[in-house]
């Protein structure tokens, strides 16, 4: 696995692969990777001839009092996963590479409706921060094909939505969730976890699970829902940031006429903020 830093050098290892013909998929991750960033690109490789990753821990998408600098940077073990895959071309730019006239001299991509509520309200300029930094991603690995988790819900639509009104020839494809044994979604922010904090935060998944049999077989109204999910997790000691039910297109509040829906949650279990989702398909359409 050749791993670059360039974007010279990236443009260049691009060209070859097109001018062979093949297709290239593109795997974008923060690195400290994990099976869910492995289930990834595992599914890259399903679609293309040649699988891309990038590992960039993107300052752009993060606030002032966020976990910039501490974010785990793990690169050699993340080199070694990657190549053990079989991964062709690993990107690792430095900020200086991606933004050299800084932050505030550059020009932004935003996705304005989408990007409104949940993590666009708690994490202000976030999701300008990630479609900013994927459109450049986008335009130097020039890919047929992306894969983006669906842990990161609001963030596919995002891209969904930002590839779509901007016409680019990209396929998107969201990946399932990787969760561990007791049901908590992998992230590379679950190493800030102690034990007992990561056996304790599996409730989100199992609470998810409940309100979905409480729509669908016990037919309680969706606020009804919302708010015993509310109540159980603040019970079992996670501080609220967001709980909402939403269209799984529009992320507008759900209605009884939306194909399907998603739970959506974000939630601190101590200091670590976690998202988490799950969709339920109307068996009533
Ligand atoms: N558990 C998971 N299952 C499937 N995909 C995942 C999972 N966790 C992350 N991804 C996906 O991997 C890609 C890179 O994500 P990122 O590097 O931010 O990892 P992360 O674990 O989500 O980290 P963080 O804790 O910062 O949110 C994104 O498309 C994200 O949705
Ligand atoms: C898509 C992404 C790599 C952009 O920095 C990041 O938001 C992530 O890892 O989910
Ligand atoms: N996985 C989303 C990236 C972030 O939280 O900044």
């Amino acid at each position: 696995m050749q791993t670059i830093s360039s974007i010279e050098s990236l443009r260049q290892t691009i060209r070859q692969f097109k001018q062979n013909g093949q297709r290239v998929a593109f795997v974008p991750t923060m690195g400290n990777l994990h099976q869910g960033h492995l289930e990834l690109v595992k599914r890259a490789f399903s679609e293309a001839d040649k699988v891309v990753v990038s590992i960039f821990v993107n300052p752009m998408q993060f606030g002032q009092n966020e976990d910039l600098d501490n974010y785990p940077r793990t690169l050699e073990a993340d080199q070694q996963a990657l190549s053990a895959l079989g991964v062709d071309l690993l990107f690792t730019p430095t900020p200086q590479i991606m933004y050299p006239k800084g932050l505030d001299a550059q020009t932004f991509v935003e996705v304005p409706a989408i990007s409104e509520n949940y993590c666009g309200t708690s994490r202000p300029g976030h999701f300008r921060g990630v479609a900013t930094i994927v459109n450049k991603l986008f335009n130097l690995v020039q890919p047929d094909v992306a894969c983006f988790g669906e842990k990161d819900f609001q963030q596919l639509q995002v891209i969904r939505t930002m590839v779509e009104d901007l016409s680019m020839p990209i396929k998107i494809i969201g990946v399932p969730t990787v969760r561990e044994k007791n049901g908590l979604a992998k992230s590379s922010r679950n190493g800030y976890l102690t034990e007992a904090q990561k056996e304790q935060a599996g409730i989100i998944y199992h609470c998810m699970q409940s309100a979905k049999t409480q729509l669908l077989k016990e037919k309680t109204s969706i606020q009804t829902v919302q708010q015993q999910l509310a109540n159980t997790l603040e019970t079992a000691g996670l501080r609220l940031d967001y709980i909402a039910i939403a269209d799984t297109k529009s992320l507008q509040p759900a209605t009884a006429d939306n194909k399907s829906w998603v739970i959506l949650v974000a939630a601190y279990m101590g200091n670590t903020r976690l998202i988490d989702n799950l969709v339920i398909e109307n068996p009533n359409l």
